[in-house]
């Protein structure tokens, strides 16, 4: 019998692939399967650069070889269901469960090192729940068992695997070369030099042939940056400088023109060929595409209807009665024709039996259903052999158990992690943080109260005490509405990159906080300059300094409250509503505006940070003897008596300075103990 590239008319020449040759022969573990070869006539983008572009030496590829371990990934009888809620869209509805459905049911298969696998299935049929649930990233309960080199997945296995998610989740600001650069910081282990990681990334980018962008934005749906292709590439380089054991993609090629795609399912093809064990979705292959593929599993509202060769596609469906209409068809339409149930370019075979048969299948479902028994009947049983076969499994080289936790797990140091987050978040984020749009509202707001205040002095004592609640209410707004859109914000990035363990959480969350710190301290000294001077508030520097120190304890316990209200809700709008009303209670229990609140709701102002630091503002203002002119023929009265500020009353100020230290520390904590309550394990 011919082997199945022969039979599907695949031409067998192994391409000249560096990434390959280099794994083949420096790491003799590698396992290359004889099914391994490709097809001759395809250029991937591994080394396609042109001639007087910088090719890789394959001196350099030798950081790549000892983390290569081939993976022979088992699954079987895999099953998924999800709940179902009624959601009316309204706070107060239930939302009670209204029972499961089905989303996978009973889906096996098996693929090797060196094997490139296709899951084909129309839209909705299962194909990413199948995909996220072999990268071990699938949350709730999956039944059915899969297995790594005969192994559950373990932490050991998520360094060895790479997954390109169907969105490609970067940063539009960085460019390609920061964008892998930072990744291969991050990802590659610590005995490498820092020189070393970035000659990697160098290296990646001219394999994946982005030497021409390398230094142009990633860009994103609002900002212009590389093309789609590009886009897929660099998510794509950012797995493979790991040089990943386990390669996942979902649908890599959607959205791209047909030669793009085909150099990307190439590029694909030479990394299995170089020993790894690649798992792609995809939508709609063409027939040169699909002749890539060394298995398919194919999916019908998430029940098999074919898994194994690719190359016996044709065989398999041919002798339970399904043929195609024509000869030449694309094995990729036929197989997305019978998952849908649709057999409508069928030829009818002479034998009187399958014609029977055919005429039988009236409905699209009656397809689905009799595809799936022949499933169960003809593939499972020496599907099912073959997982439990006596193939044995490479072993896993690293000797870490899955539950081994500790600073051994982590591929770099927390303070490593913490330097290239930081200096990642501030090239990402000093667009956004320091934009005109943001400096022009800090700007304008404080030259507008500036004039407005201008050159008060204490017989306008109302007006002074105003510019001072003023002062701790802005600054509780703003910084607090600037918090809240982090953490909903960076979610994906962050779900993306701790399940592939790239880095603790800590040092990502103190690395945010420390790089939010310069723009959440500038603007405000900013504002407080211009408006202090300008507004005539005691011309001293000491008193200044203070105001400014309060100032800025406030502006960090508001950032505070943002992002424990963003990490908790990670939801934007829910996020901004429930800051909106907080801010506004603080506003009115702050002690300016009413000063006879019934007690049973007086106990507001001691939640309210805006009320210590307004006390703060006015404390540090006056002294205790200080007089006012308090009426018209030079009256004079105590600073202390006015109103306002009675009804602070100003001592014991180092109480106010625990309550917002407590809130400061308070507020942070919740904030990472609520994001790593919704963190991937
Ligand atoms: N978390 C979820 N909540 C609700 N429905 C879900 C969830 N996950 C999957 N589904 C449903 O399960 C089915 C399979 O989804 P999946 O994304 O795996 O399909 P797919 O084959 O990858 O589709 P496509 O090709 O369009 O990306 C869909 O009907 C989807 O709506």
């Amino acid at each position: 019998m011919m082997p199945p590239e022969q039979e599907s008319g695949i031409t067998s020449t192994p391409p000249t692939i560096l990434l390959s040759n280099i794994n083949r022969s420096e790491n003799g573990s590698v396992h290359a399967e004889p099914s391994c070869s490709a097809t001759n006539n395809v250029t991937p983008f591994l080394g396609d650069e042109k001639p007087d572009q910088p090719q890789p030496s394959p001196a350099r590829f030798s950081l790549f070889r000892e983390s290569l371990h081939p993976v022979t990934l088992k699954f079987e009888d895999v099953a998924y269901s999800i709940k179902l809620n009624t959601n009316k869209g309204s706070c107060f509805s239930s939302r009670k469960p209204k029972g499961t459905r089905a989303v996978l049911s009973g889906v096996s298969g098996i693929v090797r090192p060196g094997e490139l696998m296709a899951m084909l299935g129309p839209s909705g049929s299962g194909k990413t729940t199948l995909l996220t649930a072999l990268a071990g990233r699938l949350p709730g309960k999956i039944s059915g068992t899969i297995s790594y080199n005969g192994q559950p997945f373990s932490s050991c296995m998520k360094r060895k695997t790479g997954f390109v998610s169907q969105d490609d989740v970067l940063y539009p600001h960085l460019t390609v070369l920061e964008t892998l650069k930072f990744a291969a910081l991050l990802r590659l282990p610590k005995k490498l030099t820092k020189e070393e990681k970035i000659e990697q990334a160098e290296m990646i980018i001219v394999e994946l042939g982005l030497t021409r962008c390398r230094n142009t934005i990633v860009g994103g749906p609002l900002l212009r940056g590389v093309s789609g292709g590009e886009r897929k590439r660099v998510s794509m380089g950012q797995e493979m400088l790991v040089n990943p054991s386990l390669l996942l993609l979902d649908e890599p090629t959607s959205g791209l023109d047909s030669t793009t795609a085909q150099r990307i399912i190439a590029t694909l093809r030479a990394l299995a060929v170089g020993g790894r064990t690649v798992i792609t979705t995809i939508h709609q292959p063409s027939s040169r595409l699909y002749r890539m593929f060394d298995k398919v599993v194919v999916l019908s509202e998430g029940y098999p209807i074919y898994s194994g060769q690719a190359g016996r596609v044709m065989e398999y469906f041919g002798s339970i009665g399904y043929v195609p209409g024509f000869n030449f068809m694309n094995p990729a339409d036929f197989l997305l024709d019978l998952a849908n149930g649709i057999a409508s370019d069928l030829k009818h075979e002479d034998q009187v039996e399958l014609r029977g048969r055919l005429e039988h299948r009236e409905d699209q479902n009656s397809i689905k259903q009799s595809l799936i028994s022949s499933y169960k009947k003809n593939l499972y049983p020496a599907l099912k052999a073959e997982i439990h076969g006596n193939y044995k499994d490479p072993v896993l080289s690293s000797t870490r158990s899955s539950s081994s936790r500790g600073s051994e797990e982590w591929m770099t140091t927390w303070w490593e992690q913490f330097n290239v987050l930081l200096r990642r978040g501030l090239k990402e984020r000093k667009h956004e943080s320091y934009s005109g749009l943001k400096i022009f509202q800090v700007l304008s707001v404080s030259i507008l109260s500036g004039l407005l205040w201008w050159q008060s002095d204490t017989s306008h004592i109302q007006d002074q005490v105003g510019l001072l609640f003023f002062f701790s209410i802005f600054w509780g707004f703003f910084p607090l509405f600037s918090a809240i859109f982090a953490f909903p914000q960076e979610r994906p990035m962050l779900i993306k990159e701790r399940s592939s363990g790239m880095y603790r959480l800590s040092s990502y969350y103190i690395a945010r906080m420390a790089g939010d710190l310069p723009m959440e301290l500038v603007l405000p000294t900013v504002f407080v300059t211009v408006t202090y001077w300008m507004g005539g508030l005691k011309p001293s520097l000491l008193i200044y300094f203070l105001t400014l120190l309060v100032v800025l304890f406030n502006v960090l316990v508001s950032q505070g409250l943002g992002l424990a209200l963003g990490a908790i809700l990670m939801d934007v709008k829910q996020a901004t509503t429930l800051s909106s009303v907080t801010m506004l209670v603080f506003l009115l229990a702050g002690g300016y505006y009413i000063q006879n609140i019934p007690p049973f709701i007086a106990w507001l102002k001691c939640i309210s940070f805006s009320h210590y630091c307004y006390k703060l503002l006015v404390g540090v203002q006056y002294s205790a003897n200080e007089v006012y002119e308090c009426g018209a023929g030079g009256l004079h009265c105590k600073v202390m008596e006015f109103p306002a500020i009675k009804y602070l009353g100003l001592d014991n100020v180092w109480w106010d300075v625990a309550a917002l230290t407590v809130m400061l520390v308070g507020y942070r904590v919740l904030a990472y103990v609520a994001l790593r309550m919704g963190q991937p394990h």
